[in-house]
């Protein structure tokens, strides 16, 4: 079988959009003084899909989700040359000539997230061949089905995010993570209202639910070990991304500090990248994502590396390229779950654009055995709501 074409297309979200609130989320961009537009940096408002043809009819389907229309040009101008003509089972050669090919500016950040679209395509493109799930072929069931956790609560007024959390409760979810609003620059009384909307969660859903404390980067080293003792009491299952990705001494250095699990990796690249990070002891949960982190080529070298450091791996996001490796790794005990919802900060995208994503039944989802490769296609019907650049 041999790679004919590879078409990646940018779809651009223009329908409805719910508005984000200020401190809705805290994020790296808090730290400088001009917050005209914080929540910019990490609205996914667009995605771009790779499809990959073969001279046998099959089609293998990948995406990305950042920065698009830059991910379209690498595959289109650098990536796609690399595997047209190429057996879509070499997946490891082509993984290795994509990136060495694009060392020298490739091999971290949208460069990576562009190869691991190519190669979440080249995986589907191998599951529907032998007619099997991609799972089956990353070594099968680890488990009878995913436990997952709820991932929402933006911090708004605290009784709607006390609603929202019971909503989570009523779903049968056992885990959920919420996020912060405030950081260094909003001062004590911004630090009083983080405390009291984790309080306010937990006294919702009690001592016996998981809660995971969402940061994304909007914090600092310095105020990160001021309320890493403070969140102790709420005994969360982690606090992510207290501060940039690039601060990998600052993770070990809190994973170090109290009870509470550092959890990270949203923003790493490569097996490589992680074994800094477990090499420190920086991360207590392993969080890439497939679609960035260099694909399941990448990601299946990462869950052998957690595996021998005892470290679990939870990928960011649900989506399948996801699931399909959290099934097969025992490694993995659960995923995140997006809830489906009005396209907001656009972590809900992914359900416009593709079908196939399972629905959680009581806190767990569940692979279909007889779906072939990752159990994704389009989803046509909400096209007419995207702006798409082919
Ligand atoms: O872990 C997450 O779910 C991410 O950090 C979110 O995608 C991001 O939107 C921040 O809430
Ligand atoms: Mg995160």
């Amino acid at each position: 079988m041999k790679i004919t074409q590879v078409k990646a297309r940018v779809f651009e979200w223009k329908g409805h959009t719910v508005p984000a609130q200020a401190h809705f989320c805290s994020n790296a961009m808090d730290e400088l003084w001009d917050k005209s537009d914080s929540m910019g940096t990490f609205r996914f408002h667009g995605w771009t899909t790779v499809e990959i043809e073969t001279d046998t009819g099959l089609v293998g389907l990948g995406n990305v989700a950042l920065a698009p229309p830059i991910a379209k040009a690498i595959i289109d101008q650098y990536l796609a040359p690399l595997v047209i003509g190429q057996d879509p089972f070499d997946y490891e050669y082509l993984w290795q000539r994509m990136y060495r090919a694009t060392h020298a500016w490739g091999r971290k950040g949208i460069g990576m997230a562009a190869i691991s679209g190519v190669d979440i395509a080249i995986w589907d493109i191998m599951g529907k061949a032998v007619n099997k799930p991609v799972f089956k072929l990353l070594g099968g069931r680890t488990k009878e089905k995913i436990p997952c956790y709820a991932s929402k609560l933006y911090r708004t007024d605290l009784k709607s995010m006390q609603d929202e959390a019971q909503s989570y409760l009523d779903q049968g979810f056992t885990a959920m993570k919420m996020r912060f609003g405030y950081g260094p620059k909003d001062g004590p009384s911004g630090m009083r209202e983080n405390l009291n909307s984790v309080a306010a969660v937990r006294e919702v859903i009690g001592d016996d639910v998981d809660l995971m404390l969402e940061c994304y980067m909007g914090w600092n080293l310095e105020y990160a070990k001021r309320m890493l003792p403070k969140l102790e009491r709420f005994e969360p299952r982690w606090l992510e991304e207290p501060v940039l990705a690039d601060d990998i001494d600052g993770y070990a250095e809190l994973n170090q500090l109290t009870s509470i699990p550092i959890s990270g990796g949203e923003h790493e690249f490569t097996h490589y990248g992680f074994r800094q990070l477990l090499e420190k002891r920086a991360i207590s949960v392993i969080q890439y994502d497939t679609n960035r982190v260099g694909g399941i080529t990448a990601a299946r070298k990462i869950n052998a590396l957690a595996e021998s450091f005892s470290v679990p791996v939870i990928p960011h996001a649900g989506q399948m390229h996801n699931y399909h490796l959290t099934m097969s790794t025992l490694a993995s005990p659960m995923s995140e779950f997006f809830p489906v919802h009005d396209v907001e900060i656009g972590n809900e995208l992914f359900y416009y654009l593709f079908k196939g994503d399972p629905e959680p039944v009581n806190g767990f989802i569940d692979l279909d055995d007889d779906v072939p490769g990752l159990g994704l296609s389009l989803n046509h019907d909400h096209f007419d709501q995207f702006h798409i650049i082919e």
